[in-house]
Formats: structure tokens, sequence, C-alpha cells
């Protein structure tokens, strides 16, 4: 452990976190998991044809292996995205795709689909893990105002659950920490199968 600037601590790095995303960073600090970030920029597009699932479990792997040969330590790819009526949703462009997004997402349930890989002393090894989100109905100058905040932009779906677009989130079946971007309950257990140490310390 070490201290830092706030007078907190900081866990000493155990894992290599293939991902820009904060709110990964902050995930894994949250179960005592210390970083070395190393994002990689890898093609997000859906291939032909491809179903949401494999897509998001592609783009893990993908993330892994590539932030895996940037380190020796175990390393983490992850991705997120929200899939309405087999849609895939990703981060919106610009205020008229967040608002597309939000219309569709509006008064009904739909699907987020959060891929995890890790590469590791057991290989790579992957999971995959959906949660229903119920939202209530949102009006158009609830999206505007939305949009005008700036939390839509680097989000799947155009909306963080663990923001401001809470007060449009009825309920969830399933795990808010995987709508958020990593599943943590099936993210420690891949973390301890590659000898990762969590707050409790190896186990
Ligand atoms: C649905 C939803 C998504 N998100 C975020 C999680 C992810 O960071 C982002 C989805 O984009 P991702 O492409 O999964 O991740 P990223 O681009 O932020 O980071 P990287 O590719 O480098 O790993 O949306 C929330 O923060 N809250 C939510 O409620």
């Amino acid at each position: 452990m070490t201290e830092d600037r706030t007078g907190g601590h900081e866990a000493a790095a155990v894992l290599c976190l293939a991902s820009a995303s904060p709110r990964r960073r902050e995930l894994l600090a949250s179960i005592g998991v210390g970083v070395e970030v190393r994002p990689v920029d890898i093609d997000e597009t859906p291939l032909p044809g491809e179903l949401a699932e494999a897509y998001v479990a592609r783009l893990a792997r993908e993330k892994a292996l590539a932030g895996g040969r940037q380190s020796r330590l175990p390393t983490l790819g992850s991705d997120t995205a929200v899939v309405c009526d087999g849609r895939i949703l990703g981060k919106p462009a610009d205020r008229a795709e967040a608002a597309a997004m939000l219309r569709l997402l509006s008064g009904r349930a739909h699907e987020v689909l959060t891929a995890v890989a890790v590469t590791g002393p057991a290989g790579l090894l992957e999971i995959c893990v959906a949660t229903r989100v119920f939202m209530r109905e949102i009006g158009d100058s609830e999206m505007a105002a939305y949009w005008a905040t700036g939390e839509p932009a680097d989000k799947a779906g155009g909306y963080a659950i663990q923001g401001l677009a809470s007060i449009f989130v009825e309920r969830i079946e399933g795990s808010h920490s995987a709508v958020v971007g990593l599943p943590l309950y099936e993210t420690a257990q891949l973390l301890v199968r590659q000898d990762v140490p969590l707050w409790c310390g190896a186990v």
C-alpha cells in the first residue's frame, strides 16, 4: 500500500487494466485491486451479423490480449453494451443519437451485457453477464436536460445508472456493478483463478 495525494491508500498494482474507463478502475479499487492502466485502442465496429453477446465477448478478449502484450501482470479487458430489440447501443455520437437511444429505452426493459476477459497463469478466462434494466418513461425535456449535463456522452446506451440517470431506473434484475462497467462478483472469481489478490489477500 502507498499513500496517495488525498491521504487515502492506493493498493499496489496487481493487475493490468486494459481500459480507459475510470469506472472500471474505481470498481476494482473498491474490492482492493490496484491496477496498472494500459488503455488499448481497438476497432469497436460489430462484425456483420454478429450477435450482441459474441460482440462484447470479442471486444473484452481483444482488449485483454492487446493490454497483456504491454504488461507482465494478469490483464483484464471488458466491454459493456446496451441491447434493445436486438440492437447494440454503444456511446452516442451526438445529442440527436443520445435522444434516439433514450427514446428507445423509455418506459420499458432492456438488457445490459458486460463481458470480462482476464489473461494470466490460468490462460484466458472469460465471462459475460446480462442484466435487465427497467426504465420509467422519460420526457423530451428531461432528455434534453440530461444531455446538457454531459453525463451521457461516454456511456453505452447514453445513460449512467450510477449517476443522474438513476432517477430514470425503476429497478434492475442482475448485477448493478455490471451495468456500471464491471460485474464485481463474477470478476472476483476470475481474478482469484488468476492468483490476483483481492482485499482479503490471496485466497
Ligand atoms: C449503461 C452504462 C454504461 N456505462 C459505461 C461503462 C463503460 O465505461 C461505458 C461503455 O463503454 P466501453 O466501450 O465498454 O468502455 P470504455 O470505452 O469506457 O472503456 P474501455 O473500452 O477503454 O474499457 O459505459 C456507465 O458508466 N453506466 C451505465 O449505466
